[in-house]
């Protein structure tokens, strides 16, 4: 996949070289401070805020080692480089990754649980799961997804394992499949495919309830639960049963969407869930005849909704005939290789890591802020 070029993003401004520079007749601690201040300076295409969250300096041998609460994979290099330039120093900086770790009790073995949810069914929640947790993957995080939409479970599809069954090693607990890098479970590899929608009652919410206890997951950074669109009873119960450490919403623009949005923020407040951040998904279309941007389901609706509830719009992503295409086939369009993705594949990129720097305020870390 080709990656954008360094700026491409924020209109090719090149870093803001602020106060931030470190000098020799600085102490470590100055030093060390001096290139906090440079981390949230940083004005990036995957970084067009910052970097923030919970980070942690070390200096040794003549260089700063920062933690950080998400991986860089590819893109460490480029960021040593514009640190490097934002401080005019050449120090040598390397990043480690520190998976932020919950501070609520848990799955066995993930470190933190995030649910994907949507007031309004169709908004697109399954689709942006599917690819934010293939960015993620493809950053070098370990990731899972766990479908717990028991009105239509769409991962099977999505990950092209449609018609497939779990299994088990021991007879008791199921073992999760693994896609591009992401481990999943879905509602749908459980019950079959055509009882799916007539398995409402208790009935449902068992099997559920064994998809959430009984995964054999390996050890994850972090869970994606693509939870059942609404706000009714049973996704009030999944909210208090999973102890998810945060939620993002996914909406349209349009006010009904919105609506439905502000509902499920209210719904997770109530069962204490930080709302990590907005995406709404569909902000425009771009004609591929005309060329014009075309809003089709209104335009500003997710920032005006993320500024009431003061909560961060994390993206607006594009509808693209792609992106259906991809989740029909069982690849995440984020994914494709063909440059058209190229887009795309970068804002869910700078999603999986504003998530990730949202999620790292919320929860203990297990790092040292120093
Ligand atoms: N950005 C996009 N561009 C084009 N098509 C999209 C986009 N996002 C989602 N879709 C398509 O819209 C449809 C609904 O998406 P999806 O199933 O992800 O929604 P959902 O909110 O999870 O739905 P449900 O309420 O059934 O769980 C799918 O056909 C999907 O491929």
């Amino acid at each position: 996949m080709k990656f954008p070029k360094l700026f491409s993003k924020s209109s090719d401004k090149p870093p803001r070289v602020g106060d931030a520079k470190l000098t020799k007749s600085l102490t470590i601690n100055e030093q060390k401070q001096a290139l906090r201040q440079a981390l949230k300076q940083i004005c990036h295409g995957y970084f067009p805020n910052g970097i923030y969250g919970q980070i942690g300096i070390d200096f040794n041998d003549g260089g700063f080692a920062i933690e950080l609460p998400f991986s860089l994979g590819k893109f460490a290099p480029e960021l040593v480089k514009i640190l490097q330039q934002q401080t005019q120093s050449s120090s040598p900086i390397t990043f480690i990754y520190v998976p932020t770790k919950s501070n609520k009790q848990n799955i066995p073995n993930i470190k933190s649980i995030v649910a994907v949810a949507s007031g309004k069914g169709g908004v697109g929640k399954s689709t942006v799961t599917a690819n934010l947790a293939a960015s993620l993957a493809e950053q070098g995080v370990k990731v899972g997804v766990l479908d717990a939409d028991i009105y239509g479970p769409s991962v099977p599809i999505m990950f092209g394992l449609a018609g497939e069954s779990i299994t088990s090693k021991d007879g008791k607990s199921m073992e999760p499949f693994e896609r591009f890098g992401v481990y999943l479970n879905s509602i749908g590899f459980v019950v079959p495919e055509d009882k799916a929608t007539i398995w409402r009652g208790p009935m449902a919410s068992r099997a559920l309830m064994q998809v959430i206890n009984e995964t054999n997951w390996p050890e994850l950074d972090i869970l994606l639960v693509d939870m059942p669109p609404g706000t009714g009873d049973i996704q009030l119960t999944m909210s208090e049963n999973i102890k998810c450490d945060g939620a993002l919403i996914v909406t349209t623009p349009q006010n009904v969407a919105l609506a439905d949005a502000e509902k499920g923020i209210n719904m997770f407040e109530k069962v204490n869930t930080p709302i990590l951040g907005l995406v709404e998904n569909m902000s425009q279309f771009i004609c591929d005849g005309c060329g014009k941007q075309h809003n089709l389901f209104g335009q500003g609706g997710g920032g005006r909704c993320a500024a009431k509830h003061k909560v961060p719009l994390l993206a607006q992503l594009p509808l693209i005939a792609g992106v259906r295409e991809s989740g029909d086939a069982g690849e995440p369009y984020a994914l494709n290789k063909p440059l058209v993705s190229e887009n795309i594949a970068m804002e869910y990129h700078q999603l999986a890591f504003s998530l990730m720097m949202q999620l790292s305020k919320q929860t203990v870390s297990v790092i040292a802020v120093s």
